[in-house]
């Protein structure tokens, strides 16, 4: 595997954006367009800041014939997968399709899922397993509820999620997973967690990683922070240095913004 350093960070920044069930594929191709032309504007170096977007499966098509067809840079990935590869299973998404449709990256038990759909740490464990079957890089998402923030135990019930979801991995799988810490409060309330918030929960995954596997497995791994994440904020979340980019929901549907913040380097926030 290849060193994930951009010299500056110890690991290549990834700035991702969940469309969500926003954008229709016609739409879809619009928003991209706009936000690789924002990017060349600005000159952006890819190797600085990785960016991804990950917009509805049915978009998925169109993405890739854009970016296959411009040569763009920006990566994508899809915001589910089904835990098998094929069969009897009506509405869901084999990894093998999204493969085919040259995904990267795979949002694994996002909050949305693990609320609206009832998604436990068992089942993200088996869509990771079915992720890695087809050559995806699962984003695996965890964090918690207000209640739970509320009565300090955010750190454990986190890490809970963690262990539960990636049971069984191997170091190297875990190495080039990433994590995205989201505090359900935080996403689409316009609650930031705070800087230090955010890189808390980092450092106390990454340690938890450590412990798990060893040392240099855990400073591999891409540890995001997501909710309520904009280019106004950006630049001070990333001063952690255990956060390693941001999940934006949101702020990832309007081009400009989201350029932005994958150019966070430009407000980076110094003491
Ligand atoms: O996947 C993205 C997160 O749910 C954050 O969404 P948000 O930026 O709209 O709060």
């Amino acid at each position: 595997m290849t060193s994930q350093t951009n010299g500056q960070f110890d690991r290549t920044p990834l700035i991702a954006g969940n469309w969500k069930m926003n954008m229709d594929h016609t739409q879809a191709i619009t928003l991209l367009q706009k936000l690789a032309w924002t990017l060349d504007d600005a000159k952006h170096d890819y190797s600085r800041a990785e960016v991804a977007v990950f917009p509805p499966f049915t978009d998925l098509r169109s993405v890739q014939s854009l970016v296959d067809g411009d040569d763009l840079r920006v990566v994508y990935g899809a915001q589910d997968l089904s835990d098998q590869d094929s069969g009897a299973y009506t509405g869901d998404i084999s990894g093998q399709f999204l493969a085919k449709l040259g995904c990267t990256y795979v949002l694994v038990g996002h909050s949305e899922r693990r609320t609206i759909h009832g998604e436990s740490d068992e089942l993200c464990n088996a869509k990771i397993a079915a992720a890695h079957r087809h050559g995806l890089v699962p984003v695996l998402c965890v964090g918690e509820g207000l209640e739970v923030r509320q009565a300090g135990e955010h750190v454990a019930f986190t890490l809970e999620q963690l262990r539960g979801s990636i049971a069984g991995l191997e170091a190297d799988r875990v190495a080039e997973l990433v994590v995205a810490y989201e505090p359900v409060w935080a996403i689409g309330t316009g609650e930031v967690a705070g800087p230090e918030d955010a890189q808390e929960m980092a450092a106390a995954i990454r340690a938890e990683l450590a412990g798990l596997y060893d040392a240099e497995t855990a400073a591999r791994t891409r540890i995001l922070y997501g909710g309520s994440a904009k280019a106004a904020n950006a630049g001070s979340i990333l001063k952690g240095k255990d956060v390693d980019g941001v999940l934006v929901g949101g702020a990832s549907l309007d081009a400009e913004e989201f350029a932005s913040i994958a150019r966070f380097e430009q407000h980076l926030v110094t003491d």
